[in-house]
């Protein structure tokens, strides 16, 4: 009994691993033990051991015994006669390794259901080999049947049987396809893209009739919603006529049901309010970014791969690195992941661009040249040496664009002393941009950066078809490239929130900002994603006019969905704003901090579609040249985008501004102020650079998609991922011919008359709900036009029209942008005297 519970201890003290592991080694073992017996296999042990009795074996003198061949001894004669006669011939070797497979994923506490189909292959090649093999040892007799075994010959003859010598054709094509299917590398990226052919076939099919389904239920719902409509109208005007009627009699009570709140309606937020926490958001949020970023420079040098170069003449080691770069994601894993993203929103059928639309990278890797390090080191070293500074070890980084020599100076060296030498250093090492960090941010060491002789292209799907970017939750998620150490390079646009991008003309703007696009139509739904695109250049946003009806957001009545014009441009940064405070007047009804928060609860069905009430897209507004627009518009541009760069972000709307020209009439105070995180490309020189990021740098970088990104806190070096215009044209095609939506995303219509005071006259032409709005108003004691929408469920331009007619009527107080009018009558009583007045002025 003793011993059973000391037994039982020792197994219960061991870790569930390390059970885990002593089972998988055992599975090995058996896996190895039966391979060995397979390849041991003596056609004469059979024979042997069928002489042997059992005191043969169990006698001292084993004699017959001995003559075995087999190297696992009578066992493994049986096994392998089993195995090799019986069965499949050496054919049968895949059993072994196939549970040698099992007996690593076992050791590795890998999920042993990833082994499926690399199983199902296995077996399915044997039989096959072992069959081909059959088919030609029953024609010609080449060689001994130890290399398909009893049954690869009868599975052959059977199949002779019955196709005759067609069976050799079938073979062979099975062969190629299990052949080509193998080729794939990865067993697992075979089933998905099998699975893939099979999935896509039965979308094309069915894909059809859905479409043709959706747009019937499409017209069903319009009538009915049309109906809906026209009858609420009518309700509407009943009761605002009845309201009137009720009030204008004496001694009626002053609380009428349409208007006033309802009973226990909690008290609301003011829009001062939101616009306080959202902007306490911000800064907490800048905040984690700006730590994010900071630690981005503390990388743990785990990530790299080490590659000692032996020392040389002089005695300062050097240890070469290379980043090993982020894990690949499976094949068909981002499209997955998309297709369930789009069943979520059955209101439009959508397509999510496919991986294969992207070029797939050369397969030759980031070679790294160790003789150009070499002499990069010995350059550097002679010419520190030269000026008596001494350094104890080197460090080489190599990224995809420049190395970053980190040298480890002896202790008594000053390291801004470093800084000085520049120039000398430039000179000596005969390169176009060299960045000196002394010391790099966090770190005792200095770098310099050195362009690589042969840099690397990062393409775009190298950077989207990876673990990262695929699994990242990230609302907006940008994957700009990859840093030095090859890791990809990712932030969320909705925490940074704006971005302003500057580059001298071919630095890699326009590539980046494809980036940028490209990122986002790959991870987000046309529902939750809408692009404000302003191109004075007139080029380089052209190629998206084909996403129009999925992702663009105008103005009522815009011909061009790119708008290229300033005055339209002005015109859509108003409309934004206006947009913008209609959102937040729709959080303040909702109650909510922010657009998920909003979104969320809309969709949850718990915010009223009848009260003005929708799912509110990310608007990301984006400018390629505000130089154009400054120049010609200055201060009209450059309001507009102030606010919605200081307001904006809670409600969704996030702007990415760049320019060829980062001079201080372009990037100016208020703009700098109002976006923390910034791209430079590369710029002519030192003083462009500090407009942009605030310090020197971006001088030094060598163009072609060469960045330094920062948000406020460090800085990184980065090169942009490069998407060609053929790739954006397949992407933007591939949505573009998709059905869009019936109607697009409208910006609101601006009134001129809000912002110049042009407004009309209060006595012409009164709007015949100006009374029941007046009231509603005076009630609720906020002049707010989406109040006035939502209450008698009429449109912005009817809500705006009455709200101006109030303002000269002297009910509400003059436009004040993001916050609700002042209204300037106290209560109905007060309220009923002027409508008095007015009548009386009318008449
Ligand atoms: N990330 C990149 N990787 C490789 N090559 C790039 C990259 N970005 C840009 N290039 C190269 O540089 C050229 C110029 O880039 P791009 O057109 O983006 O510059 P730009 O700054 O927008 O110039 P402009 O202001 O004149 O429009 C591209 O045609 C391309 O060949």
């Amino acid at each position: 009994m003793a011993k059973k519970n000391s037994s039982g201890a020792l197994l219960g003290g061991l870790s569930e691993s390390r059970k885990m592991e002593i089972v998988g080694i055992l599975v090995m073992a058996l896996g190895g033990l039966i391979g060995l017996s397979i390849l041991s296999y003596h056609a004469s042990d059979y024979n042997l051991i069928q002489s042997l009795s059992a005191d043969n074996l169990l006698s001292v003198d084993r004699g017959p015994a001995l003559r075995i061949q087999n190297g696992l001894g009578v066992v493994g004669a049986y096994l392998a006669h089993f195995f090799v006669y019986r069965l499949f011939g050496y054919m049968s070797l895949f059993i072994p390794a196939i549970i040698l497979l099992y007996g690593w994923f076992i050791f590795r506490d890998r999920q042993v259901n990833q082994l499926l189909w690399p199983t199902v292959y296995g077996i399915w090649s044997m039989v096959l080999f072992s069959t081909i093999l059959g088919w030609f040892n029953n024609e010609y007799d080449w060689y001994s049947s130890v290399w398909n075994g009893s049954a690869g010959i009868a599975t052959a003859r059977v199949l002779q049987n019955i196709t005759g010598i067609g069976s050799i054709i079938i073979l062979g094509v099975l062969l190629v396809t299990t052949v080509l299917a193998f080729m794939d590398r990865d067993l697992q990226t075979t089933v998905d893209t099998v699975k893939g052919w099979f999935a896509d076939a039965r979308d094309a099919v069915s894909g059809w009739q859905e479409e043709r389904k959706a747009q019937k239920e499409q017209q069903r719902q319009q009538k009915q919603e049309e109906a809906a409509a026209q009858q609420a109208r009518v309700q509407q005007r009943q009761q605002a006529e009845q309201q009137m009627r009720r009030q204008s009699k004496p001694g009626s009570p002053s609380s009428d049901r349409p208007v006033s709140p309802p009973a226990g309606e909690p008290q609301s937020q003011s829009i001062d309010e939101i616009v306080e926490r959202s902007q306490q958001q911000d800064r907490e949020r800048m905040r984690q970014q700006q730590e994010e970023v900071q630690s981005l420079d503390q990388r743990p040098r785990a990530e790299v791969e080490k590659k000692q170069v032996a020392g040389e003449e002089d005695d300062v080691d050097i240890s070469v690195y290379v980043g090993e770069g982020d894990e690949e994601a499976g094949a068909r894993e981002l499209d997955r992941q998309n297709k369930d993203k789009a069943r979520e929103v059955p209101k439009v059928k959508y397509k999510f661009p496919t991986v294969k639309l992207l070029d797939s990278p050369p397969n030759e890797g980031n070679e790294v040249d160790l003789n150009e390090i070499k002499e990069n080191k010995r350059i550097i070293l002679d010419k520190l040496k030269r000026h008596k500074i001494e350094i104890r070890s080197i460090n080489a980084i190599v990224g995809p664009t420049v190395t970053l020599y980190e040298l480890d100076p002896a202790p008594d060296v000053k390291i801004s002393k470093i800084e000085s030498y520049a120039n000398d250093l430039k000179m000596a090492t005969a390169a176009k941009g060299l960045r000196i960090m002394a010391p790099i941010p966090g770190r005792s060491a200095v770098g310099i950066e050195v362009p690589n002789g042969k840099r690397e292209i990062v393409y775009i799907k190298s950077v989207i078809n990876t673990k990262k970017f695929v699994e990242s939750d990230y609302e907006l998620p940008l994957a700009f490239g990859k840093t030095i150490e090859n890791e990809v390079f990712m932030v969320d646009l909705t925490r940074m929130p704006h971005l302003l991008i500057a580059g001298a003309t071919g630095s890699g703007k326009t590539v980046g900002i494809n980036t940028i696009i490209t990122c986002l139509l790959y991870k987000c739904h046309p529902d939750n994603l809408k692009f404000v695109m302003i191109d004075p250049k007139k080029i380089e946003l052209s190629l998206y006019q084909k996403i129009e009806d999925h992702f663009l957001a105008t103005i009522p009545g815009t011909e061009d969905p790119i708008i290229t014009d300033t005055s339209k441009a002005q015109e859509t940064l108003e409309s934004l704003t206006k947009e913008m405070d209609e959102r937040y007047d729709l959080l303040k009804d909702a109650m909510v901090r922010d657009i998920r928060a909003y979104n969320e609860k809309f969709d949850n069905g718990e915010l009223d579609e009848e009260e003005g009430h929708r799912h509110l897209p990310y608007i990301v507004v984006l400018i390629d040249e505000l130089a154009d627009l400054m120049m010609t518009a200055g201060k009209q541009i450059e309001e507009p985008i102030a606010r919605l760069a200081q307001l904006a972000r809670a409600v969704g709307l996030h702007l990415v501004v760049a320019t060829q020209r980062p001079s201080v009439n372009v990037i100016t105070g208020t703009i700098k102020a109002n976006f923390p995180a910034r791209i430079a490309y590369q710029v002519a020189s030192k003083v462009d650079s500090r407009t942009i990021l605030d310090t020197g740098g971006a001088d030094q970088l060598i163009g072609r998609g060469d960045m330094l990104f920062t948000n406020g806190g460090g800085m990184t070096r980065i090169q942009n991922a490069f998407v060609s215009t053929e790739e954006v044209e397949e992407i933007t095609g591939f949505i573009g011919k998709q059905r869009g939506y019936n109607k697009k995303y409208e910006l609101p219509v601006i009134q001129e008359e809000s912002a110049s005071g042009d407004i009309p006259d209060p006595l012409e032409d009164i709007d015949e709900l100006f009374e029941a709005a007046a009231k509603i108003i005076v009630l609720h004691q906020q002049g707010s036009v989406s109040l006035l929408q939502r209450k008698l469920k009429i449109g912005y331009n009817r809500a705006g029209r009455i709200i101006d007619q109030l303002f000269n009527a002297g009910i509400v107080g003059p436009y004040q942008g993001s916050t609700a009018r002042d209204v300037l009558v106290e209560d109905e009583d007060e309220l009923e005297q002027l409508l008095d007045e007015l009548d009386e002025f009318n008449r």
